[in-house]
């Protein structure tokens, strides 16, 4: 976690370098562990979480805003699979967490041994760059969900990640620009890469996706050092697009 916390502090680095007010961060940015018991026995509550702290202290010292996917101990025994918007501020406010709805049990992976399903949907936050709905990886299979956001009226729907190699191969891209498309908003999706113990792999290419569905960053995701895309999140190009084709007023 120190380690990842210190990549994590050259991309705040690089992003204050760039001008950026917000870094978005991966899912799952504190560890990814070998096994579900060790999942659940390396989180730590968000009040005490060297990680944690180490981020908003770093958001605070650069005044950036920092969206973060962690893990955190839940109710049940099991953890959250959470993410988290911090303020340029290093705040934390009630409302700005969201925990990942749909658990993904796929092949060998089986994420409902360590993590418990979050309940609701978060409302979309208020943030430096414009209303943000939260939501994590697997959950971008799920339409409805993002669907729900639009409603809300976000304007900027993230989705860290940590795609398996085959699922992102097959459908990663396709359907980050479909939930663009779909939602009418910017599609942020920062994604872990390459090997993380000798079971896990992931896809990687993080990825941002406009209001037309235009994909304006895809990493490549090689190297050794952590890398960043740029963007601008033009409000009003959001704004352009749902006026010329307003898909909420329709019913079918
Ligand atoms: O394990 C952790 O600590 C972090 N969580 C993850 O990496 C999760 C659960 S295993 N991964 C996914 O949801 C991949 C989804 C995917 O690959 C797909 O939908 O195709």
């Amino acid at each position: 976690m120190s380690h990842n916390l210190a990549l994590c502090k050259i991309l705040v680095k690089k992003a204050v370098d760039a001008g950026a007010k917000a870094l978005f961060l991966p899912e799952a940015t504190d560890y990814i562990a070998s096994n579900p018991q060790e999942s659940i026995a390396l989180a730590q509550p968000m009040e005490s979480s060297p990680f944690l702290l180490g981020l908003k202290e770093a958001a605070r010292d650069s005044s950036l805003a920092i969206n973060v996917g962690i893990h955190v101990p839940a109710k049940s025994g099991k953890i959250y699979n959470r993410s988290c918007w911090i303020d340029q501020t290093g705040t934390i406010k009630p409302g700005y967490i969201y925990d990942k709805v749909h658990v993904f049990d796929y092949g060998a992976l089986k994420e409902s041994n360590s993590v418990e399903p979050g309940s609701s949907i978060a409302e979309p936050v208020e943030t430096i760059v414009g209303r943000v709905g939260l939501l994590i990886c697997f959950d971008l299979r799920f339409p409805e969900i993002s669907l729900a956001l639009k409603r809300k009226n976000a304007q900027v729907i993230t989705y860290p990640s940590a795609f398996t190699v085959p699922t992102g191969k097959a459908h990663w891209e396709t359907l980050l620009r479909a939930r663009a498309i779909e939602t009418q908003a910017y599609v942020i999706a920062a994604a872990q890469v390459g090997a993380h113990n000798e079971k896990r792999t992931s896809y990687g290419h993080s990825m941002v996706v406009d209001p037309w569905g235009k994909v304006l960053v895809d990493l490549p995701g090689e190297g050794t050092d952590p890398e960043m895309g740029l963007v601008d999140i033009d409000l009003d190009y959001h704004e352009k697009i749902k006026r010329e084709m307003p898909l909420l007023r329709r019913t079918c």
